[in-house]
């Protein structure tokens, strides 16, 4: 018997959209013409996701006005000039205002896409079909769309909700096992942030999560999103809780940036950020010695880095750091660990824990 899809609504004020996770979604075309109403329809992928399902939308929006743009793949295409060729595409097949984007692939099509979404002319709807258990789990959900800028991790973009999410969990057949480990990272990231009896769960479970048994993606996909919905429902535009699901990111995208969005991965940087704010967390004294090693052994156990690399000495991160979008007025703000499961964004710390956490870099 076929599951039914699993569905999470995202709520935000008098506007709401639905994400929608299931297997053979790409294959629901009634699903997929729900979603995307407009008659004028633009497609983004990139050049590997493109040849493997492109041709399902193609074939659901054959009878309106569809046309479609292939990126090049890679985090390093995340950036300004990228987008000018898919707006080139949408201006030559002559797409208006009442046009509607969908962004087919990971996080980087889908912040991209979305960011194309926001901008022209003056912004369109649009529908994220997320393809790596990264998006599915977070980059497809909450409206943060964007571009890296050489000098920092998503520098350019705008708050730009989606009108739906359409998660088929088929895909993740083809979805290579350093891509899914890379989504893991986002994964354990909820549980450690806020989600106490996710990360009990996953710690039974990691095994077959890794194993891709399909009962357990399904679960982790809708807990994970049901955590970001509910936090982004509280505050959508990250003037407060928001910032908790940056746990790892300043310093996982420090290491992005000065590894040049190349060969570390959104979900393998975060991971050995997450593991320097655990160690940061316990040299203040708020995670004992043993929370951080748990912390730390679970990211281990999904085949993430623990460590970050060891070229990047602390200069290089508080370049990066001091450029962080969650600082006010010049203070460094961190998303630490005050327990496994209850995180807080703060700038009062002891700066000798980081300073030790960062010079630690490479030895622990
Ligand atoms: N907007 C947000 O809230 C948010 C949240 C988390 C991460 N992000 C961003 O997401 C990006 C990382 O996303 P990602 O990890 O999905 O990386 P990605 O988009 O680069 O995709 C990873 C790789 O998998 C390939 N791929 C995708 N789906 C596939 C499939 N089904 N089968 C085979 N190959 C497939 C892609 O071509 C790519 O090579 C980063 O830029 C990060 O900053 C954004
Ligand atoms: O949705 C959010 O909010 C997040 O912070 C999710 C992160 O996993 C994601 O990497 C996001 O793109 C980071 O955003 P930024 O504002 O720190 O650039
Ligand atoms: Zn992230």
């Amino acid at each position: 018997m076929k599951d039914e899809p699993r569905r999470v609504e995202v709520a935000l004020g008098e506007r709401r959209y639905l994400i929608v996770i299931g297997r053979g979604l790409l294959d629901d075309r009634e699903l997929l013409r729900d979603c995307v109403s407009a008659d004028e329809v633009m497609a983004v992928s990139n050049e590997t996701v493109g040849p493997l399902y492109l041709e399902r939308l193609e074939s659901a929006f054959a009878a309106r006005r569809f046309a479609s743009a292939c990126l090049p793949d890679g985090e390093h295409e995340k950036r300004l000039e990228s987008m000018l060729p898919v707006f080139d595409t949408m201006l030559v097949n002559g797409l208006s205002r009442d046009c509607q984007v969908i962004a087919l692939g990971g996080g980087v099509i889908g912040d991209l896409a979305g960011f194309v979404a926001a901008t022209y002319q003056r912004g369109v709807d649009f529908v994220q079909v997320p393809t790596t258990l990264l998006a599915m789990v977070d980059s497809s959900v909450g409206g943060k769309t964007g571009v890296n800028h050489p000098r920092g991790k998503n520098m350019i973009g705008a708050f730009h909700q989606p009108r739906a999410v359409i998660a088929d969990l088929a895909v993740l057949d083809t979805l290579p096992d350093r891509e899914l480990r890379a989504g893991m990272a986002e994964v354990i990231k909820y549980a450690l942030l806020g989600d106490r009896d996710f990360l009990d769960w996953l710690e039974a479970h990691i095994d077959a999560a890794m194993a891709r048994d399909p009962a357990a993606m399904a679960f982790i996909i809708e807990r994970c999103c049901r955590n970001k919905a509910a936090i982004v429902a509280a505050d959508e535009r990250e003037s407060g809780e928001r910032a908790l699901l940056n746990l790892g990111h300043t310093f996982g995208h420090a290491i992005e940036g000065a590894r040049g969005y190349g060969d570390w991965l959104h979900g393998e940087a975060i991971a050995a950020g997450m593991c320097m704010a655990a160690r940061m967390s316990a040299r203040l004294g708020w995670i004992s010695a043993a929370q951080r090693d748990r912390a730390i052994t679970l990211v281990e156990r999904a085949g993430l880095p623990i460590r970050a690399p060891d070229d990047i000495g602390p200069a290089r991160f508080r370049e990066f750091m001091a450029r962080d979008k969650k600082n006010r007025n010049g203070e460094l703000r961190l998303v630490l660990l005050r327990n496994l499961g209850d995180a807080t964004v703060t700038a009062d710390y002891d700066p000798r824990a980081l300073e030790a956490t960062l010079e630690a870099v490479g030895h622990e």
